[in-house]
């Protein structure tokens, strides 16, 4: 693996609520994401995933308030101003493959028209080689020339996602960020999507890396090299995709838990639901549903060696919950 193209430092999110209250969306977040990588972010709904992505694109609201840095390829975002953002960052250093193509296309315009005002906005090409240009950049994408001059409504789900990524992909930024480019999409279109955000990591000449959110496990497991879990806005493992899903498996007792409850896998449910994310016990937010749990968990554990866990699952076989108390 080569240099970070993404560094995150104890990033953390909190939103100011009316009447005093502080939701913590984000906790402390810590993670580098080098060239050529492919990290997953999976969590349950609403653990802080797209908020953490907000931060990245300088999209929060204005009720949030930011610690922490978060470094794309030499420029922090965190402190950075709209005009920065907008003229360096979005587009051109990190790229979002929206969650939602057919809302993210302009829907009165052909894709070819948003193609060329694309490429003519962020690599200035000239008027006579727009047409060539968008060609190229629909190709890279595996988006038919033939389809160059339909609308979003005359395109089916699978080509608009690829739309969606040909336009993402023409700024030619070091940072894909896909927030749930899986959603709604069949089984092989999941498949197909996954491998082509891949490619586009694998051939990025020089070296892209892709951030990818979801709560779709085997799309996860499809693409990434490590992936990060989080849970009530706090990233609890990044391991190693393989370790990961093969063995010696997940570390953290919450980690077990989502895979123990795919279908595939016994379909077991952790009983129990997410904390409020205004309202988090000091400790182990996770403490309340895990049954390694014990009075140490009510202490909050840090974040060392990728694991946020005090009694994290070893690879002994057995795996015996530890004594209470
Ligand atoms: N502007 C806001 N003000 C207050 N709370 C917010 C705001 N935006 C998001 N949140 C809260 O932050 C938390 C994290 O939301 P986020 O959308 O990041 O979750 P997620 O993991 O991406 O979920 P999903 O998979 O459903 O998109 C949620 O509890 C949400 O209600």
């Amino acid at each position: 693996m080569s240099t970070a193209v993404l560094t995150v430092r104890d990033l953390s999110v909190r939103f100011r609520m009316r009447g005093g209250g502080l939701v913590a969306a984000v906790s402390c977040a810590d993670f580098d994401l080098a060239a050529g990588e492919c990290l997953a972010l999976v969590g349950e709904s609403g653990c802080g995933k797209s908020v953490l992505a907000s931060a990245l694109l300088g999209l929060l609201p204005g009720n949030a308030e930011t610690a922490g840095t978060a470094t794309v390829d030499g420029v922090e975002l965190l402190g950075a101003d709209e005009r920065t953002l907008a003229r360096t960052v979005r587009g051109r250093r990190i790229a979002l493959v929206p969650q939602s193509p057919a809302a993210h296309l302009t829907p009165v315009r052909t894709v070819r028209s948003q193609l060329e005002e694309t490429l003519r906005e962020l690599t200035g090409t000239p008027r006579r080689q727009l047409r060539a240009a968008a060609v190229a950049a629909a190709e890279r994408a595996a988006f038919p020339a033939s389809h160059l001059d339909r609308h979003p409504h005359e395109l089916s789900g699978g080509l608009a996602q690829r739309a969606a990524t040909a336009l993402a992909l023409v700024g030619d930024a070091p940072l894909l960020l896909a927030d749930e480019p899986t959603t709604g999409l069949d089984r092989a279109l999941v498949d197909r999507t996954a491998d082509e955000l891949r490619r586009h990591v694998t051939d990025g000449a020089d070296g892209r890396a892709l951030l990818m959110i979801t709560h779709d496990l085997a799309a996860a497991r499809r693409i990434a090299d490590r992936v990060a879990v989080m849970y009530a806005g706090r990233i609890v493992e990044i391991a190693d995709a393989e370790a990961f899903f093969g063995r010696p498996g997940p570390r953290h007792p919450y980690a077990r838990g989502l895979l123990a409850a795919l279908p595939e896998r016994g379909f077991t449910p952790i009983p129990g639901l997410p904390p409020e994310l205004s309202d988090l016990p000091p400790g182990c937010a996770f403490a309340a549903r895990c049954d390694r749990a014990t009075d140490r968990c009510g202490t909050r554990p840090g974040f060392t060696g990728g694991l946020a866990c005090h009694h994290p699952v070893t690879a002994v076989a057995a795996d015996p919950a530890p004594d209470r108390g």
